[in-house]
């Protein structure tokens, strides 16, 4: 029997998508009003889950302490009150879409949790914008 636990988080970053490679026409006909050039910023909810078989010792799937100590070093730490495009070095050559963030969490948090379990990583970029990642 699988059960999935979670726990919700959030930070607030600013961010720029945009392609160097491309002018600024496309730039803006492909990024709107993400593209400018002085940033904006989200403030980003965050729920990563954590699913496997129930330890008949603790009857947890996982400490959600652990996982919010988790979170707290490998991504608050990491992205709360940065500007993604400039302080943080995954983001060097990678957009930070909603999408590439999401990603970016859960490559950072995999390490860390149990091989047996499995991880989702879901990112609100907006209270109505927000993607999953499993893996
Ligand atoms: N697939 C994606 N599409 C968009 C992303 C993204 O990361 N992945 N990001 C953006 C913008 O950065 C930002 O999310 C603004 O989007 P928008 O829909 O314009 O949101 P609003 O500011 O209008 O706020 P809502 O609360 O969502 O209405 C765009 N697209
Ligand atoms: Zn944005």
């Amino acid at each position: 029997m699988k059960v999935k636990a979670s726990r919700k988080a959030s930070f607030n970053a600013a961010h720029r998508l945009y392609r160097p490679d491309w002018d600024e026409e496309k730039n803006n006909a492909v990024f709107g009003k993400c593209n400018n050039p002085k940033f904006h910023g989200h403030n980003y909810d965050l729920i990563v889950s954590v699913t496997g078989e129930i330890d008949p010792e603790t009857g947890f799937v996982m400490d959600l302490k652990v996982l919010k100590d988790l979170i707290k070093e490998h991504v608050e730490e990491a992205l709360d009150h940065k500007n993604l495009n400039l302080d943080v070095p995954e983001f060097k050559n990678l957009n930070p879409t909603a999408e590439n963030i999401a990603v970016v969490i859960w490559n950072k948090l995999r390490p860390h949790i149990n091989k047996n379990k499995e991880l989702e990583v879901v990112l609100y970029e907006t209270p109505r914008n927000f993607v999953t990642y499993t893996g």
